[in-house]
């Protein structure tokens, strides 16, 4: 199979879809690998690494959409991307299709198949291709929280540690999952007073077991997620119900019982977010305020450590990239219903029940799209 893999041009973002190194394994099962020119660079890896690896150079990416069997990325498809995309190709990459009806009728219109990295899962109930992204974006919200709450950037001027004799800052992360367990154990670690918010009794009895003493738990009713939101100086937005649209729960009215200047990081924010005053921000221009509380809504913060992400992505992409590069899609899928998971979009239909849910839209299911 001829596996392509174009430079991501999504604002500010520096991950590649594949590493050298999958490039190699790629080639060594007997794959031809094309890459754009300049793809990886951002990422620290040159033209000349995929080169010794095996692989061939695209000048552009009309090549590589031209040429390849197999696209895999990091970012959903831009509009102008998804233009290149045709019948029988297959597209490996984050979708997030549920908050993206544009996205979801250009897919649907190209005829490709799409299999989405944030649906597939694993046998312990986990989503092994979002993992290990959710790890890096936990562990920079509390970062890029600290940087919001500075008073140049409209924040509320509260030190995350304190110092001795003035407390440390509050923070409640709604959703305890991936992101919000790795947001909670730095915040926790630069010294803040943390509190995480989830709906699982289970998810909470393994977080008290584990990190007890670490960071608090609460129960996510409505009630106590408003008390909690309304004592925090920042609130780190961690749900999700994969593929679905985000749960809304923070209203605007709401941001009237929050301290001035305290900061949201809604990192669901690629589902949609849930908080009802979210919209989707860049790199380039990451935070804005709402009745003087400053949001923070990046849907791609791992692209700021990109070297670190793509490295990290290419860990849990690669057995599936090669599988599907193996066998062919449909007998991939067909093996491993975790991966049939994945399936989101094939010859026009949608395949995956949350997303045509949340769009309205008609859906056949997984099983039949691969018979
Ligand atoms: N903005 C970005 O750059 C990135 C965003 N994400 C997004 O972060 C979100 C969280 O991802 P993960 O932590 O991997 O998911 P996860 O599935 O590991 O955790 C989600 C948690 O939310 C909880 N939950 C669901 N509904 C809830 C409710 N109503 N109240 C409280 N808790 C609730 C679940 O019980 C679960 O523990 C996803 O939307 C994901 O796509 C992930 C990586 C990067
Ligand atoms: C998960 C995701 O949306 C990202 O890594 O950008
Ligand atoms: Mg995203």
């Amino acid at each position: 199979m001829k596996i392509g893999c174009p430079k991501e041009i999504k604002p500010q973002e520096f991950r590649v879809g594949m590493t050298p190194n999958a490039a190699h394994e790629a080639v060594a099962h007997g794959h031809s690998v094309l890459i754009q020119a300049g793809a990886g660079v951002g990422a620290g890896f040159a033209d000349e690494d995929y080169i010794a690896a095996g692989a061939e150079i695209a000048g552009n990416a009309s090549d590589v959409f031209a040429k390849a069997d197999m696209i895999v990325k990091v970012k959903e498809p831009q509009a102008g991307e998804r233009k290149m995309l045709r019948e029988c190709q297959l597209l490996f990459t984050y979708l997030h299709l549920a908050p993206d009806p544009e996205q979801t009728k250009d897919l649907l219109a190209s005829g490709c198949t799409a299999i989405a990295y944030e649906t597939v899962t694993d046998r312990n109930g986990g989503l092994p291709l979002l993992a290990p992204m959710s790890e890096v974006a936990g562990r920079l919200a509390p970062q890029v929280g600290a940087w919001t709450l500075q008073k140049a950037n409209g924040g509320r001027g509260v030190l995350m540690g304190g110092v001795p004799g003035v407390g440390p800052a509050r923070v409640a992360v709604i959703g305890g999952g991936v992101v919000g367990t790795h947001a909670a154990r730095i915040a926790a670690g630069m010294g803040a007073d943390v509190t995480v918010l989830d709906r699982s009794l289970p998810r909470m009895r393994y977080l008290d077991d584990v990190y007890g003493g670490t960071f608090k738990t609460s129960y996510a009713s409505a009630g106590n997620t408003a008390e909690l939101v309304a004592e925090a100086d920042m609130v780190i937005g961690a749900v999700l119900i994969p593929g679905a649209a985000a749960p809304k729960l923070v209203t605007r009215e709401q941001l009237s019982s929050m301290k001035q200047g305290a900061a949201i990081v809604d990192v669901a924010i690629d589902q949609g977010g849930c908080f009802e005053t979210s919209k989707a921000t860049t790199h380039e221009d990451p935070i804005y305020d709402v009745d003087g509380i400053m949001h923070y809504c990046v849907a791609n913060m791992p692209g700021a450590v990109a070297r670190t992400s793509t490295i990290a992505l290419g860990n849990a992409t690669m057995p599936f990239m090669l599988a599907l590069a193996d066998k062919g899609w449909k007998q991939a899928c067909a093996d491993d219903p975790h991966l049939l998971e994945g399936l989101n979009v094939h010859a026009g239909k949608l395949t995956y029940f949350a997303v045509g849910k949340a769009l309205g839209m008609d859906v056949i299911s997984p099983q039949l799209a691969i018979k």
